[in-house]
């Protein structure tokens, strides 16, 4: 039964079961109705309490449903008015999640008791819709506009203590929340219900309120850029402002409609099932997430307490690991001891905030400078700066001091898993586990695996990335692995469009307006030219070791842009030097300003290798850059590195500032039509067939051939594809 009904004494505590996050699915809402209908009918049953089975009030409405006409049978704002109209008091006991729909449900109720550790939120607006089972009319209601707005905007997830304070929750219990719901349904049994059916209610206002809906608007545009569904919400809001809640439900549908039209919500709903969907890893052998075992990590050590190094440390003290920190010297471990602690300390204010004792949540971090400490813990991350020499003598000494079962993981950005643990006993208990930084806030982990890394390893570094709260991403080994190996060819047709007639500001804008967080130029100057340039410079394709008489255009008989390297050869590095391809107030300066001289420079360039200005339109910008990551994406697929489309859209959604209401790269070549992305490549490459990374790439024409499958069916071709390779 999705839903059940049982009496304590004249309460009637109706369970939400549908496992594994009751959503509010079509069998749910009818039983629902059902027992409700029941409990309202039965003369002995004098209150109602609803609750959810397993320790989960309700994640809110089934997402599958949406592209189903099973949303059509009772809508869940239909219910929830059944429910707000009961003459019997019916209190909402809130445990684990309220979130969504399961919230819309809950504000129907009349009361709301939660479990201090339960969370509640209307997060619709990360799935590209918004909350419209009465959320956006019930909320600004119970309290407020300002603080409803927080809440629907950010789609966050409100912690109860702060709900309580909000007034979202009328109780906070430590507890049992169905008890203390049945507890408090006894005491209201008999008393006035009119001003806990919010519905009834009006939305407090002011003078002010359309300008400050304006500036809400103005302000969500800037914030969200071309995602719809946060200016829906705020739509919505509006109408819930000194109007009838009639009129706000229909303006909510209403929105609801006109935002499915958009695409958004679908791309969304991918992203979001994707994410899900790659923790269901699988590796070539056959072995798979539900069919191998991971080992517990109870304890952890860092080595290196860099950027990554610490913010690491701090994502396992936050998972509750207790942690050793390694540094290679006293003043270096004294550094990173402060910023560990005060990247905890602030964990541990939160943690306050949210009603909880810090000491029971954040693990201790031991700091030490010798390996010898390291002995017995189960897993260490090694996290030292980009050198596989380095990486490699660091290994040697594990190898030596680690026990022989331990895990070792290397956090690298791209070198290579195999030859660092071919210095070490166990090559099979080796992995890569690529963070992104600032490693304690970033949600993405690239888990890599190398040619021997075992079953178990995978599935512990896997299970461990879900422990710190990240979504882990199961890739091979190659140079760069997923993430930065696209980068290479946006990159650089990001330069080869600077040489024909753009400027880095032309590039950027277009893809920031596309939806792109920061556009390949101010990328560039954030993560630090010099990086690249080290890497071209050792494999001698800039500084010395380029052959005397090799053009400066043209490397190994291929397009090749120096540009970069003009800038890093006059110390422009990017924001750190305050100089890059932007200028910057001061070195560390953040705010990117269009510089004359890279103008001048660019000109200079042009003139030298006779190259006649052609500004690109923007649409050309987009695809040259886009359709570049596009190709490389498919070209991973073809090489067995990432094994679904949506292994490369989670990658490029949470670490690379792509719009999640484009679902991610992939899903984007499928809205645009792979016939396009394939005729675009294929007349770019004829034109420069000297930038072989347009070529486009062989499983991208096979789907063409094949009739452009929907993306959900690439994962089966690329299979046959690899397996006949
Ligand atoms: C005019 C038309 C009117 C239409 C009205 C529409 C109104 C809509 C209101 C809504 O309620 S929309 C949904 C809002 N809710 C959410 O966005 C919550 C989404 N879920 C989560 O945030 C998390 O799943 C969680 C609940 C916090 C649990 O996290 P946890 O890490 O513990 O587990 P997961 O791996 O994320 O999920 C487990 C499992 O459950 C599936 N799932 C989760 N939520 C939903 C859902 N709302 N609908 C369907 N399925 C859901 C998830 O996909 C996992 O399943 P899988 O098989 O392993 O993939």
């Amino acid at each position: 039964m999705a839903a059940t009904r049982s009496l304590s004494h004249t309460v009637a505590v109706i369970t939400i079961n549908y496992p594994p996050v009751n959503a509010l699915s079509s069998p749910v809402r009818h039983a629902l109705i059902k027992e409700f209908g029941e409990a309202t009918k039965d003369p002995s049953v004098k209150a109602i309490v609803l609750a959810g089975a397993n320790g989960k009030f309700s994640a809110g409405a089934d997402i599958r449903e949406f592209s189903t006409s099973a949303l059509k049978t009772i809508s869940l704002e239909d219910m929830n008015e059944t429910i707000e109209a009961s003459r019997k008091p019916v209190v909402a006991a809130i445990e684990g999640v309220a979130l969504g729909g399961g919230l819309e449900l809950a504000l129907a109720c009349h009361y709301r008791v939660a479990n201090v550790q339960s969370r509640v939120g209307l997060p619709e607006v990360l799935i590209g819709i918004l909350p419209a089972a009465g959320g956006t009319q019930r909320l600004p209601r119970l309290i407020g506009v300002p603080a409803a707005l927080d809440v629907i905007i950010r789609g966050r997830h409100v912690p109860a203590t702060e709900a309580l304070q909000l007034g979202i929750i009328d109780e906070v219990v430590q507890g049992n929340a169905v008890n203390a719901a049945i507890l408090l349904a006894r005491k209201v049994i008999g008393s006035n219900l009119d001003k806990r059916r919010l519905s009834t209610n009006y939305v407090p206002s002011n003078p002010n309120m359309e300008s400050f809906l304006d500036t809400a608007v103005e302000k969500a545009k800037k914030q969200f850029r071309g995602a719809q569904a946060p200016i829906a919400c705020i739509e919505a809001v509006r109408a819930s402002v000194q109007k009838p809640y009639k009129h706000g439900i229909e303006k909510e549908r209403q929105l609801f409609t006109s935002l499915w039209a958009t695409g958004q919500p679908q791309a969304q709903q991918y992203a979001f099932f994707s994410e899900r969907n790659v923790a269901k890893w699988t590796h070539p052998s056959g072995g798979r997430w539900d069919t191998v075992t991971p080992k517990p990590v109870r304890t952890a050590a860092v080595i290196g307490l860099g950027t990554m190094g610490r913010g690491i440390a701090t994502s396992l003290a936050k998972a509750n690991i207790p942690v050793i920190a390694l540094e290679q010297d006293a003043q270096q471990l004294e550094i990173g001891k402060k910023a560990v602690n005060g990247l905890l300390e602030r964990e541990a204010e939160k943690l306050l905030k949210q009603g909880l004792a810090p000491g029971t949540v954040l693990a201790p971090v031991h700091f030490t400078l010798h390996f010898a400490e390291l002995r017995d813990v189960d897993l260490v991350i090694e996290a030292v700066y980009e050198n596989t020499e380095l990486k490699k003598e660091i290994f040697r000494k594990l190898k030596s001091v680690c026990k022989p079962d331990a895990f070792l993981c290397t956090n690298t950005s791209g070198l290579n898993i195999d030859e660092i643990a071919a210095v070490t006993n166990h090559p099979d208990l080796v992995i890569g586990t690529h963070f992104f930084s600032p490693a304690n806030i970033m949600r993405l982990l690239e888990v890599v695996r190398g040619q021997q890394t075992s079953l178990t390893t995978i599935a512990t570094a896997m299970t461990l990335g879900k422990t710190l709260g990240k979504v882990s991403v199961l890739v091979g080994n190659c140079p760069l692995f997923v993430g930065n190996r696209l980068l290479g060819p946006y990159v650089d047709q990001a330069n080869y469009l600077l040489e024909e007639g753009c400027y880095p500001e032309d590039v950027d804008k277009v893809l920031e307006d596309f939806g792109i967080t920061m556009g390949p130029f101010r990328m560039m100057d954030l993560a630090g030219l010099d990086v690249g340039w080290r890497a071209r410079t050792e494999k001698g394709l800039t500084g010395n070791k380029v052959l005397h008489g090799t053009p400066a255009r043209q490397r190994l008989g291929n397009r090749y842009s120096p540009l970069p390297d003009m800038l890093c050869e006059l110390g422009r590095f990017g924001q750190k030097t305050g100089k890059g391809w932007y200028l910057y107030d001061k070195p560390g300066g953040r705010i990117a300003h269009p510089d004359p001289w890279v103008k001048d420079v660019l000109h200079k360039y042009r003139n030298t290798h006779h190259i006649k200005q052609r500004p690109a339109s923007p649409e050309v910008i987009l695809e040259r850059c886009v359709y570049a990551l596009i190709n490389e994406g498919f070209r991973v697929l073809e090489d067995g590195i990432a094994s679904g489309p949506e292994d490369i859209d989670v990658i490029y959604n949470n670490g690379y500032g792509w719009p999640k209401y484009r679902g991610g790269i992939m899903y984007y070549a499928s809205t645009v039509g792979l016939g396009k992305v394939l005729d675009v490549l294929e007349k770019y490459h004829k034109e420069h067939p000297d930038v072989p990374s347009m070529k486009p790439a062989f499983l991208l024409k096979k789907l063409v051939a094949v009739g452009e499958p929907p993306i959900k069916e690439w994962r089966t071709q690329v299979g046959n594809l690899v397996h006949k390779l």
